[in-house]
Protein backbone atom coordinates (compact mmCIF):
# COMPACT_ATOMS: atom_id res chain seq x y z
CA UNK A 1 0.00 0.00 0.00
CA UNK A 2 2.39 2.49 -1.34
CA UNK A 3 1.84 6.26 0.15
CA UNK A 4 -1.27 5.51 1.42
CA UNK A 5 -2.15 7.28 4.80
CA UNK A 6 -1.91 4.56 7.75
CA UNK A 7 -4.31 2.78 8.13
CA UNK A 8 -5.84 2.32 4.69
CA UNK A 9 -9.53 1.92 4.69
CA UNK A 10 -11.00 -0.40 1.95
CA UNK A 11 -14.26 -2.47 1.77
CA UNK A 12 -13.78 -5.85 0.76
CA UNK A 13 -17.18 -6.96 0.88
CA UNK A 14 -20.88 -5.39 0.57
CA UNK A 15 -21.00 -3.90 4.32
CA UNK A 16 -17.89 -4.80 5.58
CA UNK A 17 -14.90 -2.21 6.28
CA UNK A 18 -11.06 -3.18 6.36
CA UNK A 19 -9.20 -0.89 8.51
CA UNK A 20 -5.36 -1.76 7.54
CA UNK A 21 -2.31 -0.80 9.84
CA UNK A 22 0.39 0.35 7.11
CA UNK A 23 3.62 1.68 8.48
CA UNK A 24 6.38 -1.14 7.42
CA UNK A 25 8.46 -2.62 8.77
CA UNK A 26 6.49 -3.08 11.83
CA UNK A 27 3.54 -1.03 11.85
CA UNK A 28 4.24 1.44 14.79
CA UNK A 29 1.75 3.35 15.94
CA UNK A 30 2.42 6.98 15.43
CA UNK A 31 0.51 9.54 17.03
CA UNK A 32 -0.43 10.90 12.59
CA UNK A 33 -1.78 7.20 12.45
CA UNK A 34 -3.65 7.92 15.66
CA UNK A 35 -5.37 11.13 14.60
CA UNK A 36 -6.43 9.23 11.24
CA UNK A 37 -7.78 5.79 12.63
CA UNK A 38 -9.99 8.36 14.69
CA UNK A 39 -10.91 9.88 11.49
CA UNK A 40 -11.62 6.49 10.13
CA UNK A 41 -13.48 5.65 12.90
CA UNK A 42 -16.06 8.92 12.87
CA UNK A 43 -16.97 7.85 9.16
CA UNK A 44 -17.60 4.59 9.71
CA UNK A 45 -20.20 4.64 12.62
CA UNK A 46 -21.80 7.54 10.40
CA UNK A 47 -22.07 5.17 6.92
CA UNK A 48 -25.57 3.06 6.76
CA UNK A 49 -23.92 0.96 4.22
CA UNK A 50 -21.26 -0.15 6.64
CA UNK A 51 -22.48 -3.07 8.91
CA UNK A 52 -19.07 -4.85 10.36
CA UNK A 53 -15.38 -3.99 10.26
CA UNK A 54 -12.07 -5.98 10.36
CA UNK A 55 -8.71 -4.14 11.83
CA UNK A 56 -5.72 -5.47 10.15
CA UNK A 57 -2.11 -5.31 9.83
CA UNK A 58 0.02 -4.96 6.13
CA UNK A 59 2.29 -8.07 6.51
CA UNK A 60 2.38 -7.96 10.63
CA UNK A 61 -0.51 -6.30 13.25
CA UNK A 62 1.83 -4.07 15.32
CA UNK A 63 4.76 -3.99 17.17
CA UNK A 64 2.83 -1.24 19.34
CA UNK A 65 3.23 2.55 19.91
CA UNK A 66 6.48 3.80 17.81
CA UNK A 67 9.03 3.78 20.37
CA UNK A 68 11.28 7.01 18.28
CA UNK A 69 8.47 8.97 19.27
CA UNK A 70 9.07 8.82 23.30
CA UNK A 71 12.34 10.50 24.07
CA UNK A 72 10.55 13.86 22.81
CA UNK A 73 7.43 13.17 25.04
CA UNK A 74 9.61 11.79 27.99
CA UNK A 75 11.41 15.02 27.96
CA UNK A 76 7.63 17.52 27.23
CA UNK A 77 4.87 16.28 29.40
CA UNK A 78 2.23 18.34 27.44
CA UNK A 79 2.94 16.13 24.36
CA UNK A 80 3.31 12.91 26.50
CA UNK A 81 -0.42 13.97 27.85
CA UNK A 82 -1.75 14.92 24.85
CA UNK A 83 -0.99 11.92 23.32
CA UNK A 84 -2.07 9.78 25.70
CA UNK A 85 -5.46 11.21 25.86
CA UNK A 86 -5.46 10.68 21.83
CA UNK A 87 -4.56 7.17 22.54
CA UNK A 88 -6.74 6.59 25.55
CA UNK A 89 -10.05 8.53 23.73
CA UNK A 90 -9.10 6.51 19.97
CA UNK A 91 -9.28 3.36 22.08
CA UNK A 92 -12.76 4.26 23.58
CA UNK A 93 -13.97 5.02 19.87
CA UNK A 94 -12.82 1.91 18.49
CA UNK A 95 -14.43 0.04 21.92
CA UNK A 96 -17.66 1.87 21.53
CA UNK A 97 -17.79 1.72 18.18
CA UNK A 98 -21.77 0.33 17.00
CA UNK A 99 -20.56 -1.69 14.37
CA UNK A 100 -19.35 -5.32 15.21
CA UNK A 101 -15.26 -5.62 15.03
CA UNK A 102 -12.87 -8.46 14.39
CA UNK A 103 -9.23 -7.93 14.58
CA UNK A 104 -7.09 -10.35 12.22
CA UNK A 105 -3.75 -10.64 14.04
CA UNK A 106 -0.45 -11.56 11.63
CA UNK A 107 2.87 -11.95 12.63
CA UNK A 108 3.00 -10.00 16.23
CA UNK A 109 0.67 -7.53 17.89
CA UNK A 110 2.39 -5.95 21.28
CA UNK A 111 2.18 -3.67 23.79
CA UNK A 112 -0.32 -1.08 21.51
CA UNK A 113 -0.33 -3.45 18.85
CA UNK A 114 -2.46 -5.84 21.36
CA UNK A 115 -4.00 -3.36 22.83
CA UNK A 116 -5.59 -1.49 20.45
CA UNK A 117 -6.55 -5.77 19.14
CA UNK A 118 -8.08 -6.01 22.20
CA UNK A 119 -10.74 -3.02 21.40
CA UNK A 120 -12.21 -5.48 19.10
CA UNK A 121 -15.69 -7.39 19.19
CA UNK A 122 -13.46 -10.91 18.25
CA UNK A 123 -10.23 -11.42 17.98
CA UNK A 124 -8.42 -14.02 15.70
CA UNK A 125 -4.78 -14.56 15.06
CA UNK A 126 -2.75 -16.72 12.35
CA UNK A 127 -1.11 -19.92 13.99
CA UNK A 128 2.54 -19.55 14.98
CA UNK A 129 1.40 -15.28 15.84
CA UNK A 130 2.55 -13.95 18.97
CA UNK A 131 0.86 -11.41 21.12
CA UNK A 132 2.16 -9.80 24.12
CA UNK A 133 2.16 -6.65 26.27
CA UNK A 134 6.20 -6.10 26.97
CA UNK A 135 6.12 -2.76 28.36
CA UNK A 136 7.44 -4.04 31.17
CA UNK A 137 10.72 -4.05 29.28
CA UNK A 138 10.76 -0.67 28.30
CA UNK A 139 10.56 0.16 32.01
CA UNK A 140 6.93 1.03 31.61
CA UNK A 141 3.28 -0.22 31.33
CA UNK A 142 0.64 -0.54 28.87
CA UNK A 143 -0.94 3.09 29.05
CA UNK A 144 -3.97 2.60 26.80
CA UNK A 145 -5.75 -0.04 28.92
CA UNK A 146 -4.31 -3.46 27.55
CA UNK A 147 -3.82 -4.34 31.00
CA UNK A 148 -7.67 -3.65 31.88
CA UNK A 149 -8.96 -5.72 28.78
CA UNK A 150 -6.57 -8.34 29.27
CA UNK A 151 -7.69 -8.92 32.89
CA UNK A 152 -11.46 -8.87 31.33
CA UNK A 153 -10.19 -11.80 29.44
CA UNK A 154 -8.12 -13.99 31.22
CA UNK A 155 -8.53 -13.08 34.32
CA UNK A 156 -5.88 -11.92 37.30
CA UNK A 157 -3.19 -14.78 36.73
CA UNK A 158 -2.48 -14.58 33.06
CA UNK A 159 -2.86 -10.88 32.79
CA UNK A 160 -0.13 -10.49 35.68
CA UNK A 161 2.19 -12.87 33.41
CA UNK A 162 1.51 -11.09 30.53
CA UNK A 163 2.21 -7.45 31.91
CA UNK A 164 4.89 -8.51 34.66
CA UNK A 165 7.10 -11.06 32.41
CA UNK A 166 6.64 -9.17 29.15
CA UNK A 167 7.06 -12.16 27.44
CA UNK A 168 4.95 -12.75 24.22
CA UNK A 169 2.72 -15.89 23.73
CA UNK A 170 1.14 -17.82 20.68
CA UNK A 171 -1.94 -17.29 19.01
CA UNK A 172 -2.62 -20.94 20.40
CA UNK A 173 -1.87 -20.10 24.14
CA UNK A 174 -3.63 -16.80 23.81
CA UNK A 175 -6.93 -19.33 22.73
CA UNK A 176 -6.23 -21.10 25.56
CA UNK A 177 -6.15 -18.42 27.84
CA UNK A 178 -9.30 -16.95 26.60
CA UNK A 179 -8.02 -13.73 24.90
CA UNK A 180 -8.68 -14.40 21.35
CA UNK A 181 -11.36 -16.06 19.62
CA UNK A 182 -10.18 -18.19 16.91
CA UNK A 183 -6.35 -19.70 15.68
CA UNK A 184 -6.80 -19.35 12.19
CA UNK A 185 -4.45 -21.30 8.98
CA UNK A 186 -1.21 -19.68 8.77
CA UNK A 187 -1.67 -16.95 6.46
CA UNK A 188 -5.13 -17.23 7.19
CA UNK A 189 -6.00 -14.96 9.77
CA UNK A 190 -7.47 -12.38 7.76
CA UNK A 191 -9.82 -14.53 5.90
CA UNK A 192 -10.71 -15.76 8.86
CA UNK A 193 -11.73 -12.43 10.28
CA UNK A 194 -13.32 -11.49 6.80
CA UNK A 195 -15.90 -14.16 7.17
CA UNK A 196 -17.11 -13.54 10.60
CA UNK A 197 -17.64 -10.38 9.52
CA UNK A 198 -19.73 -11.17 6.51
CA UNK A 199 -21.86 -12.98 9.30
CA UNK A 200 -22.05 -10.46 11.98
CA UNK A 201 -22.84 -7.78 9.20
CA UNK A 202 -25.74 -10.08 8.62
CA UNK A 203 -27.46 -9.37 11.75
CA UNK A 204 -29.79 -6.52 13.34
CA UNK A 205 -27.56 -3.10 13.67
CA UNK A 206 -29.62 -2.59 16.79
CA UNK A 207 -29.31 -5.92 18.40
CA UNK A 208 -25.50 -6.08 17.97
CA UNK A 209 -25.07 -2.64 19.32
CA UNK A 210 -27.52 -3.29 22.29
CA UNK A 211 -25.46 -6.80 22.91
CA UNK A 212 -22.31 -4.47 22.70
CA UNK A 213 -23.85 -2.44 25.51
CA UNK A 214 -24.89 -5.20 27.70
CA UNK A 215 -21.33 -6.70 27.48
CA UNK A 216 -19.81 -3.42 28.40
CA UNK A 217 -22.41 -3.42 31.74
CA UNK A 218 -21.63 -6.40 32.55
CA UNK A 219 -17.93 -5.11 33.44
CA UNK A 220 -19.76 -2.11 35.04
CA UNK A 221 -17.66 0.67 32.92
CA UNK A 222 -15.46 0.40 29.93
CA UNK A 223 -12.43 -0.05 29.78
CA UNK A 224 -11.00 3.49 29.11
CA UNK A 225 -12.35 4.70 32.72
CA UNK A 226 -9.88 2.80 34.88
CA UNK A 227 -7.51 3.13 31.48
CA UNK A 228 -8.09 7.06 32.60
CA UNK A 229 -7.59 6.75 36.33
CA UNK A 230 -3.78 4.47 35.32
CA UNK A 231 -2.56 7.60 33.38
CA UNK A 232 -0.85 8.94 35.79
CA UNK A 233 0.38 5.74 36.97
CA UNK A 234 1.71 5.09 33.00
CA UNK A 235 3.00 8.78 33.02
CA UNK A 236 5.11 8.57 36.73
CA UNK A 237 6.91 5.28 35.27
CA UNK A 238 7.27 6.95 31.37
CA UNK A 239 9.02 9.72 32.35
CA UNK A 240 10.91 8.00 35.40
CA UNK A 241 14.84 6.72 35.05
CA UNK A 242 13.73 3.17 33.86
CA UNK A 243 11.59 4.26 31.54
CA UNK A 244 13.81 6.77 29.87
CA UNK A 245 16.45 4.27 30.54
CA UNK A 246 14.26 1.51 28.54
CA UNK A 247 13.30 4.03 25.22
CA UNK A 248 17.03 4.72 25.44
CA UNK A 249 18.40 0.90 25.13
CA UNK A 250 15.91 0.11 22.90
CA UNK A 251 16.60 2.87 20.47
CA UNK A 252 20.29 2.06 21.05
CA UNK A 253 19.89 -1.54 20.35
CA UNK A 254 21.85 -2.79 24.08
CA UNK A 255 19.98 -4.04 27.12
CA UNK A 256 18.47 -1.56 29.43
CA UNK A 257 20.10 -1.20 32.83
CA UNK A 258 17.49 -0.79 35.10
CA UNK A 259 17.70 0.71 38.45
C1 LIG B 1 -3.39 3.42 13.62
C2 LIG B 1 -2.87 3.84 14.95
C3 LIG B 1 -3.85 3.66 16.00
C4 LIG B 1 -3.35 4.02 17.37
C5 LIG B 1 -4.39 3.83 18.38
C6 LIG B 1 -3.99 4.33 19.72
C7 LIG B 1 -2.67 3.81 20.12
C8 LIG B 1 -2.82 2.60 20.96
C9 LIG B 1 -1.57 2.32 21.62
C10 LIG B 1 -1.44 3.07 22.95
C11 LIG B 1 -0.40 2.42 23.75
C12 LIG B 1 0.35 3.31 24.68
C13 LIG B 1 1.34 2.50 25.52
C14 LIG B 1 1.94 1.48 24.67
C15 LIG B 1 3.26 1.46 24.52
C16 LIG B 1 3.90 0.56 23.56
O1 LIG B 1 3.30 -0.03 22.68
S1 LIG B 1 5.58 0.47 23.81
C17 LIG B 1 6.11 -0.60 22.51
C18 LIG B 1 5.80 -2.04 22.84
N1 LIG B 1 6.35 -2.87 21.81
C19 LIG B 1 7.57 -3.44 21.91
O2 LIG B 1 8.24 -3.32 22.92
C20 LIG B 1 8.05 -4.23 20.72
C21 LIG B 1 9.47 -3.80 20.39
N2 LIG B 1 9.91 -4.49 19.18
C22 LIG B 1 10.28 -5.79 19.18
O3 LIG B 1 10.15 -6.52 20.15
C23 LIG B 1 10.82 -6.32 17.88
O4 LIG B 1 11.26 -5.22 17.12
C24 LIG B 1 9.77 -7.11 17.06
C25 LIG B 1 8.54 -6.29 16.85
C26 LIG B 1 9.47 -8.43 17.78
C27 LIG B 1 10.38 -7.41 15.69
O5 LIG B 1 11.64 -8.02 15.90
P1 LIG B 1 12.57 -8.31 14.63
O6 LIG B 1 11.79 -9.01 13.59
O7 LIG B 1 13.82 -8.91 15.18
O8 LIG B 1 12.93 -6.88 14.02
P2 LIG B 1 13.72 -5.68 14.74
O9 LIG B 1 15.05 -5.53 14.08
O10 LIG B 1 13.67 -5.79 16.22
O11 LIG B 1 12.79 -4.43 14.33
C28 LIG B 1 12.74 -4.02 12.95
C29 LIG B 1 12.78 -2.52 12.95
O12 LIG B 1 11.56 -2.05 13.57
C30 LIG B 1 11.89 -1.20 14.66
N3 LIG B 1 10.87 -1.32 15.69
C31 LIG B 1 10.43 -2.46 16.26
N4 LIG B 1 9.46 -2.21 17.17
C32 LIG B 1 9.27 -0.85 17.16
C33 LIG B 1 8.40 0.04 17.87
N5 LIG B 1 7.49 -0.39 18.72
N6 LIG B 1 8.52 1.36 17.61
C34 LIG B 1 9.41 1.82 16.70
N7 LIG B 1 10.27 1.02 15.97
C35 LIG B 1 10.18 -0.29 16.22
C36 LIG B 1 13.25 -1.65 15.13
O13 LIG B 1 13.88 -0.66 15.89
C37 LIG B 1 13.92 -1.94 13.81
O14 LIG B 1 14.28 -0.71 13.24
P3 LIG B 1 15.63 -0.58 12.37
O15 LIG B 1 16.76 -1.01 13.27
O16 LIG B 1 15.70 0.85 11.96
O17 LIG B 1 15.45 -1.54 11.22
Amino acid sequence: MPNAPSPVLTFPHAAVAQITLSNPPVNALTRPATRRLRAVLLELADDAAIRAVVLTGDRVFSAGSDISEMPEMQDRGDVLARKSILENATLEMLDDLPLPTVAAIDGFALGGGLELALCCDLVVADAGARLGLPEIDLGVIPSSGGSMRALRRVGQARAAELVLLGEPISAETALEWGLINRVAPRGQSLSVALGLAQTLAHKSRSAVRANKRALALTFGESPGLPAQRALPVFEEAFESADGREGVRAFLAKESPEFG
